[in-house]
């Protein structure tokens, strides 16, 4: 069966601060975070553990409030919806796959049965055929009528997205979804995200360590201590400017200036670009002219 043109859904967050309060103590896991993710388009949140990935994820996808910024979704600021709204309004619109297939899925249904409940109730007339759904993901007909506990941890991850996707949602966010593969089952999620993305016009949107599944995406987004710290565009590597004026250093170039070095950055006009040249000062006298 073929399926109708759909269009994904675009992300503006902007500012973004979350606080969580937590036996008595606040816990600042974002701190002004800016990330824009045009419609129909993949990218992968990187970031050491503890940086703020998943509470980012959890903000777009409405599971948490902010503590401060905006989030839009497509033409909706979802940062303004009431708790039973933003439920209404993400609906079928927006899907989140967790970490784990099996923890997405209901055991005492089958596969073909856990699909079709997804799509239960979907409003938005955008939900695809379960078999186009399966025949995308690359999920084998043999395993259909299996309940979630019959399948291996691959092939539950891979039914897992078929129930994200299952309401033709404009935005598919998954939590680590190559966590624990083999690189066999790695390959293969990354084929079902690309062909969901390429079928559905669903922006994808996956916090991720694997390095395999970020070079899968059109985009990085690297987060370091609640805030965006580089950004990749084709494999380009790419420094932010944040919204005070900082600029996070590549770990490479870190390792080398530690936090507290005294750098003199100066503009190079001589090329058709600004150019900065940025340098350790070191002692007395220098820099002056
Ligand atoms: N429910 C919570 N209550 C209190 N603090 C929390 C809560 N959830 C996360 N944090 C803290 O917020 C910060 C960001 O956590 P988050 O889980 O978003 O990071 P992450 O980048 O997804 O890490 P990981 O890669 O390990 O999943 C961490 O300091 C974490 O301890």
């Amino acid at each position: 069966m073929t399926t109708t043109t759909r269009v994904g859904l675009s992300v503006h967050v902007a500012r973004l601060v979350h606080i969580y309060r937590a036996d008595g103590h606040d816990v600042a896991a974002l701190s002004g975070v800016d990330l824009s993710i045009d419609a129909g388009s993949t990218l992968a949140l990187l970031g050491p553990s503890g940086a703020g990935k998943s509470t980012l994820l959890s903000l777009i996808a409405g599971l948490e409030r902010p503590t401060a910024g905006t989030i839009t979704i497509g033409d909706e600021r979802t940062d303004q919806l009431a708790d039973g709204e933003m439920d209404r309004w993400r609906g079928d619109r927006v899907a989140l796959v967790l970490q784990g297939g099996q923890r997405n899925l209901l055991p005492y249904l089958s596969v073909l049965d856990n699909i079709r409940m997804a799509q239960w109730g979907s409003v938005t007339g955008a939900a695809p055929d379960p078999d186009d759904l399966l025949e995308w993901v690359g999920v084998p007909d043999d395993i259909v009528h299996r309940k979630p506990a019959e399948l291996t941890e691959a092939q539950a991850q891979l039914v897992a997205l078929c129930v994200g996707a299952a309401s033709g949602p404009g935005l598919l966010l998954a939590d680590e979804p190559t966590a624990s593969l083999a690189a066999d089952a790695t390959h293969q999620v990354i084929e079902a995200l690309r062909r969901l993305n390429d079928s559905l016009g669903t922006t994808i949107l996956t916090v991720t360590h694997d390095p395999v599944l970020a070079a899968a995406m059109d985009r990085t987004v690297t987060i370091r201590d609640g805030r965006v710290g580089a950004q990749a565009h084709d494999g380009v590597e790419l420094a932010v400017v944040s919204p005070d004026g900082a600029l996070p250093l590549p770990d490479d170039v870190l390792d080398e200036l530690p936090p507290g070095t005294l750098l003199r950055v100066q503009r190079d006009d001589s090329s058709q670009h600004l150019r900065l040249v940025v340098e350790p000062w070191s002692g007395r006298g220098e820099g002056r002219p």
